[in-house]
């Protein structure tokens, strides 16, 4: 079963060359009850594979079998690796993700990103992360929370690495709040990882 895990790592980094692989990360926030339509609208844009990296407080909020891509998840990361000639999860994921987007990035997982701090899968595929790729972070937290203003400091650490908020929104909350913190709608997070997709080359034959 570990095998199955990065050996289609392995045959997608070789047989989809001509693909654009995208890795979603999803964490804690309730916003990732969204995670059903954002893969699957993410899987309409053409050309375009699609895996996903769950947090442990993810998982709260959304159904896998409502998810048709691998999930994949820390405990993945500990079944694979169990003797020195294994190979990591986290360093196969970079390599294998075209880009990464974090889709919703609750307030825990932007203080770590923002500070270093790798204690789990996703946070130890950010930390490694190839920064010349695309990283897209869409937070979304409770109103207060996005307010306190250690949140402003960590999205402009995060926009200093290169990588581009997709801002929140103004709704009414889950718990009632009235104000920022919801996350983009999946439209508009699905149209801005189109524009990283690779443009169709023109086809040099003279017609
Ligand atoms: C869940 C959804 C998408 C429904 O429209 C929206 O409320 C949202 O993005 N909330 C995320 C903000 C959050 O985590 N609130 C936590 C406490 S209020």
């Amino acid at each position: 079963q570990s095998d199955d895990l990065v050996s289609s790592l392995k045959t997608d980094l070789f047989k989809s060359s001509g693909t654009f692989r995208v890795l979603v990360g999803v964490t804690g926030s309730v916003a990732a009850l969204k995670l059903p339509s954002l893969v699957s609208e993410l899987l309409q844009l053409p050309g375009v594979d699609v895996r996903v990296v769950t947090t442990e407080h993810a998982k709260h909020f959304y159904n896998p079998s409502d998810v048709s891509v691998k999930i994949y998840t820390d405990k993945d990361e500990w079944e694979l690796w169990t003797q020195r000639s294994d190979p990591v999860l986290h360093i196969e994921l970079r390599r294998w993700a075209d880009l990464l987007i974090i889709a919703p990035l609750d307030a825990n997982t932007l203080g770590k990103i923002a500070n270093g701090i790798c204690d789990n899968l996703l946070t130890c595929v950010a930390r490694a992360w190839d920064t010349s790729r695309p990283l897209l972070f869409c937070p979304a937290m409770n109103t207060a929370m996005w307010l306190h203003p250690i949140t402003a400091q960590q999205v402009s650490g995060l926009k200093e690495f290169g990588y581009v908020e997709i801002p929140c929104i103004t709704k009414k909350l889950v718990c009632g709040d009235e104000g920022k913190g919801a996350m983009a709608e999946v439209s508009t997070i699905v149209s801005v990882v189109r524009q990283y997709l690779p443009k169709p080359v023109e086809s040099s034959q003279k017609t």
